[in-house]
């Protein structure tokens, strides 16, 4: 049920229940209410009863003698929904039915905001002859300014929200609009490059059989243009009634106009955020016009609502890459956050996080949980014989061959702190933890980083790892002072040796891992 119609729930389930049918809109909100036999008329799902502009604008409707499918500016139904009254026969495309459209304002004694109402009579094919007869009477200049200001208003309030995607195809109707309103030959849009040194005619509309030009009036330099410049940027609006009376200080607009035949111009500037962004424009090219207060205003109109709309575009589109950029800068600080110093693998704190994490995940799948510590042995002698530097170099690599033997999904490697690292291994079986203990410290033997001071004589490292099926009671604390204990007896027992603390039946069995060189 849309939200509104819980406030007069019997009232929609009158309009919902006439045997015509009724689009209704509240002129304050953009929804239009469209009762069942609307809905089967224009060929909608019976439950769609909320319509939004767009979905009236997608419904076809045709002339009845010529069989033209009206566009924006003749769509009776979008006039209608603006408020103008209308008594009118148009084909609706589906099932060519024939439809006569009448709207009308009311005042609904029982809400609050005044609604458009247009009734939509399904009609026999005897009365259309004396229906559009009377549609045909000339519209009166009032009428038309009435429409045009509606049609705008309409345009408008689908522009508040509209997504930069949508920007083109609604500034093309406002051009539509202005054109066919304003009896032009064409109708168009200008916009200055960010520089303000060139501009280019960005959007068109042209009466049918009128040559377009916007192809040629691309990148065009301020030089090309002064005169239109100028008066733009002083008195907002240019107008010429007659190209050929132009000052001679235009001679190169005069040039221009000729060579797209035109006869009559006027442009209003377009502003954002109070700069000036470009302008839009009529231009006569049958014949001369004289131009009007009521055309200078329309094209103020039109110009004003791009300018507006091109301005809330840009504010979205700059939010947009903001939040993108915040959220790439946070990202950045997070992962920054997350990574050591010096060897560039995760650091203590990430490693805490990811613990917690495992340990929760494995007790829920009750899955076993791996936890490794792992000490460079006698590595206070290598500082004291290498230097410091060299030591942070051996760190490095150590840290590089850890990181490129542990690498299934969940597993992590860390720094825990000096020269001790820490490696999580969840869902492991115990012959599984013993080999990958194994293959850690062969590796770092590999390396045969020189250690002069090491029975080895060179460098190694001692393991300690425990082995355990956690529930929600076992501790992070628990798992690494098991591994630590580990790892002294391994350091105890002569180093370069593993030795892991299994779960067993209630107790902790203890199994080393000895090298055998
Ligand atoms: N170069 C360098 N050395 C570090 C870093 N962090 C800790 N160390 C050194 O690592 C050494 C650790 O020494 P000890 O804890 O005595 O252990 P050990 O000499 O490795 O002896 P065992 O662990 O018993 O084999 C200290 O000399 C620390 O200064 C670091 O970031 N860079």
């Amino acid at each position: 049920m849309p939200a509104k119609r819980k406030d007069t729930p019997h009232f929609w389930a009158i309009i919902d229940a006439l045997p015509i049918a009724v689009l209704l809109k509240d002129t304050a909100k953009p929804e239009i209410f469209a009762n069942q036999q609307a809905l089967q008329l224009l060929g909608l799902e019976p439950s769609q009863q909320v319509l939004s502009l767009s979905d009236i604008r997608h419904i076809e409707l045709t002339e009845p003698d010529s069989n033209e499918v009206l566009g924006l500016v003749q769509n009776p139904l979008l006039l209608a929904l603006g408020g103008s009254s209308l008594h009118q026969v148009v084909y609706l495309n589906q099932n060519q039915f024939r439809v006569q459209l009448e709207s009308r304002l009311i005042q609904l004694s029982f809400t609050l905001s005044k609604s458009v109402l247009i009734v939509l009579k399904p009609e026999q094919p005897h009365d259309i002859a004396a229906a559009r007869q009377s549609s045909t009477h000339e519209v009166s200049e009032l009428e038309e300014a009435l429409a045009f200001d509606k049609l705008i208003s309409l345009i408008s309030a689908e522009l508040i929200n509209v997504q930069p995607e949508d920007l083109d195809t609604h500034i093309d109707d406002a051009l539509t609009a202005l054109g066919e309103f304003c009896h032009a030959d064409r109708s168009y849009v200008f916009l200055f490059h960010d520089d303000m040194t060139l501009m280019s005619n960005t959007h068109e509309w042209v009466r049918a059989g009128i040559s377009s030009h916007k192809d040629h009036l691309q990148n065009m330099p301020e030089a090309s243009q002064p005169y239109i410049w100028q008066v733009l940027q002083t008195e907002h609006v240019f107008a010429a009634s007659d190209i050929e009376q132009l000052p001679a200080a235009a001679a190169l607009e005069k040039q221009e106009f000729r060579k797209e035949d035109i006869q009559s111009i006027l442009c209003s500037a377009m502003y954002s955020q109070g700069q000036l962004i470009g302008f839009v424009g009529c231009d006569m090219v049958a014949r001369k016009r004289a131009w009007t207060n009521s055309d200078i205003r329309r094209l103020k109109l039109v110009g004003n609502m791009i300018g507006n709309t091109i301005q809330n575009v840009n504010y979205r589109l700059s939010l947009k890459q903001m939040q993108q950029e915040l959220l790439r800068a946070n990202r950045e600080l997070q992962e920054l956050a997350s990574r050591d110093g010096l060897t560039g693998i995760a650091n203590r704190r990430h490693f805490d996080l990811v613990l917690q994490q495992e340990l929760n995940r494995c007790a829920r799948l009750h899955l076993p949980l791996g936890l490794i510590m792992v000490d460079i042995d006698y590595f206070k002698s290598y500082n004291d014989s290498y230097g410091h530097l060299a030591g942070d170099d051996a760190l490095k690599q150590v840290a590089q061959q850890l990181l490129q033997t542990v690498k299934r999904q969940g597993e992590l490697v860390a720094r825990y702190g000096g020269e001790e690292f820490a490696i999580i291994v969840p869902g492991c079986s115990k012959a599984e933890l013993c080999l990958l203990l194994e293959k850690l410290r062969s590796r770092i033997e590999q390396l045969a980083i020189a250690h002069s001071k090491a029975p080895t004589n060179q460098l190694t490292i001692s393991l300690g790892a425990s082995l355990t099926e956690p529930d929600k009671h076992t501790s992070s604390s628990e798992l690494i002072n098991e591994a630590d204990t580990a790892l002294y007896r391994a350091k105890a027992q002569g180093r370069n040796q593993a030795e892991v603390i299994l779960p067993a039946e209630n107790s902790r069995q203890v199994s080393a891992i000895k090298n055998d060189n």
